[in-house]
């Protein structure tokens, strides 16, 4: 629905031709205040093709404006001021609406050319916090947008899961934790268990030294160590999708924070 290009081809008519309609749409503004009217067309142009005022040239257009879309048109300074009929602008609305669905105000500006959209990104192990609602809620909208106006999105989640802390963390479930209580609330017990390895580490600093030597293990790929990362991560992400589920968003990936690890390995290879 678009009410400029109506009200140009009712000026077209009325001006019998004399400006033609993509230039009369152009002209055509929204007036600044809401008792000026819903849309707002300015004579001053005209004044020396006609040559006549803006005034009676508002005037005269105003008064040859016959159209039910309009409840009221009015010159005012050298503008025509039109008034939409509420009744028949909702009705006209509501039915493209209903027809048109979920489609209604598609645009077509992508060209289907991808837009990736890097957001959420909570760090596993740990609670999704009021920053990462946020970005969830705004990313989403975001690829949305996208969408609708014609830009394919993929939708990334850098998940934050590599780094010293999950050496700190598998020592720590090494010595305190159980499986079953990780697997009933993992991210309560696993955050539990890093608030403890820290609390201990204070009293034994020698735990920082255990901590960064799982690490070591983790990033040469040791296999007890990656099976402990790789479980951490997959409760977390349990949880995490619980409430994604809830806001009814999904990922077209949950790239790992080890991705740039590959990356870094995969460029020292071609070195
Ligand atoms: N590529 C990204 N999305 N980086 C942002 C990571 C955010 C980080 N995981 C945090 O919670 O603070």
């Amino acid at each position: 629905m678009d009410f400029k290009k109506d009200f140009a081809s009712i000026l077209y008519e009325v001006l019998d031709g004399k400006l033609d309609q993509d230039k009369l749409t152009l002209m055509i503004e929204k007036p600044r205040f809401e008792e000026m009217g819903d849309l707002a067309f300015p004579c001053f142009e005209l004044a020396k093709l006609l040559r006549k005022s803006p005034h009676s040239i508002a005037a005269d257009i105003a008064a040859e404006i016959k159209s039910p879309l309009f409840e009221k048109v009015e010159a005012v300074s050298g503008y025509v001021n039109v008034f939409l009929n509420k009744h028949k602008v909702s009705f006209l609305v509501l039915k493209e609406v209903l027809t048109l669905k979920e489609h209604y105000g598609d645009l077509d500006l992508g060209k289907n050319q991808v837009i990736t959209v890097d957001f959420s990104s909570p760090n596993i192990a740990k609670p999704f916090s009021m920053g990462h609602l946020r970005s969830t809620v705004i990313g989403n909208a975001l690829a949305l947008i996208a969408e609708k106006y014609g830009y394919p999105s993929v939708r990334i989640n850098h998940l934050g899961d590599w780094g010293t802390q999950f050496g700190k963390l598998i020592v720590a479930y090494k010595k305190w934790g159980k499986e079953e209580t990780v697997k009933q609330q993992p991210i309560k017990e696993l955050l539990k268990l890093y608030v403890k390895f820290h609390d201990e580490a204070e009293k034994d600093p020698s735990l920082n030294d255990e901590g960064r030597g799982w690490f070591k293990k983790l990033e040469e790929n040791d296999d007890e160590a990656m099976k402990l990362w790789e479980w951490f991560r997959e409760e977390s992400l349990k949880e995490f999708s619980r409430i994604y589920k809830l806001m009814g968003i999904e990922f077209d990936s949950f790239q790992p924070s080890t991705m740039t690890r590959w990356i870094k390995w995969s460029t020292y290879l071609k070195t």
